[in-house]
């Protein structure tokens, strides 16, 4: 595995097989920590690692090695102190993403700093920028922080449509009472494609624009030209496409189920995929499901961001986070019932 400068400043691993050592079983992770810190506008943090080391000149979260026995708290405010001069109160983790590079896994465990005492310099050489939450995009990262990027500026909650059934207006009733719920990220799709379900999706992209969400939909290159939004790749459509089906100012998105479908969705520049499912479903009789483990492991081979897709709810947010996923995906779980006063989840 290599690692490589794509056209959007982010870093991508080119990957060439596992990384193990000479008898095959996987490397330990190193538990990297880092913090995220903002100031009074909101902006955050990014470092600059210096000539000389891994991943010299790309910009990261400053931050750095759990030492032998050293709680990651610790070594999180030992790190801020002897990078950047300050006291820092460690606060929630933000997301801990496993990855693997060419010589070694990490574990790279992001907090949130709540506070800090001083004014963060560059005690080790390295040059600062502090940097609105929009802005992050254009720096060039290492692959284990395109995760970190999109847990802090994209939307953590993904709904993929179910069928429209016989009622559309009820229908785009639901859709449009999951939005105004928060719902910022849709995968508009269907397993009954007629001229209907083409005026419906019109109608509920309309509705995203309403509220500023990002919409796609699924497996159809030609619907989504012609109502000008997203495309999102259903995990056979991976696997076939050689090349990017779409140009690069559509946006583009992939279902994946392992870890072929994972590095062929990042090989076609999608900005994010859905993995599952993770928990067994209804839809799914008689598969056990990944589980968070392997959701984790199948993680570390990617660095797009990944949606944790199958059997989870907003509840398992938390859980979806500790295994490196950007956010949870569902189709009943962020759908709105009938009722017009039941929560999501
Ligand atoms: N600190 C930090 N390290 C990151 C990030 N992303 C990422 O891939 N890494 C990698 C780079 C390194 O291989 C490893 C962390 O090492 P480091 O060089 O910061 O470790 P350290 O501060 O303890 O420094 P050193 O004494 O080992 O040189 O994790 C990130 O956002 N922050
Ligand atoms: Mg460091």
């Amino acid at each position: 595995m290599s690692i490589a400068i794509g056209r959007t400043g982010v870093v991508r691993l080119v990957q060439r097989g596992p990384c193990t050592l000479s008898g095959g079983a996987p490397r330990p992770p190193i538990h990297v920590v880092a913090g995220v810190l903002r100031d009074a506008s909101g902006r955050v943090l990014l470092t600059q690692r210096t000539a000389g080391r891994d991943l010299a000149g790309l910009w990261e979260f400053p931050g750095g090695k759990c030492e032998p026995g050293e709680a990651p708290d610790a070594a999180l405010a030992r790190e801020l102190r002897e990078e950047l001069g300050i006291e820092a109160k460690v606060g929630e983790s933000l997301i801990q993403v496993p990855q693997q590079y060419a010589d070694k896994r990490l574990l790279l465990d992001v907090r949130w700093i709540e506070r800090f005492e001083g004014t963060p310099r560059g005690c080790e050489g390295q040059a600062l920028e502090w940097a609105l939450p929009e802005a992050l995009a254009r720096f060039a990262v290492p692959p284990a922080d395109r995760p970190v990027v999109a847990a802090l500026v994209e939307p953590p909650l993904c709904l993929v449509t179910p069928d429209p059934g016989a009622d559309g207006t009820q229908w785009l009733e639901r859709f449009e009472r999951a939005m105004e719920r928060g719902v910022r990220r849709v995968v508009l799709r269907t397993t009954t494609p007629d001229s209907a379900w083409a005026a419906l999706a019109t109608e509920a992209a309309a509705r995203c624009r309403a509220f500023g969400a990002d919409v796609r939909i699924s497996g159809d290159v030609e619907l989504a030209r012609a109502i000008g939004i997203g495309l999102h790749l259903r995990a056979a459509q991976v696997r076939a496409s050689a090349q990017r089906p779409v140009s690069h100012d559509v946006a583009l998105s992939a279902s994946c189920h392992d870890a072929d479908e994972l590095r062929g969705a990042e090989r076609l520049g999608c900005d994010f995929a859905l993995l599952g499912s993770v928990k067994p479903t209804a839809s799914h009789p008689g598969h056990p499901g990944l589980g968070w483990a392997r959701f984790a492991q199948l993680r570390e081979t990617a660095s797009l961001p990944i949606y944790a897709i199958g059997g989870v709810a907003p509840d398992d947010l938390v859980a979806a986070r500790a295994h490196g996923a950007q956010g949870i995906a569902a189709i009943r779980a962020l759908w709105p019932s009938g009722s017009a006063h039941s929560d999501l989840g």
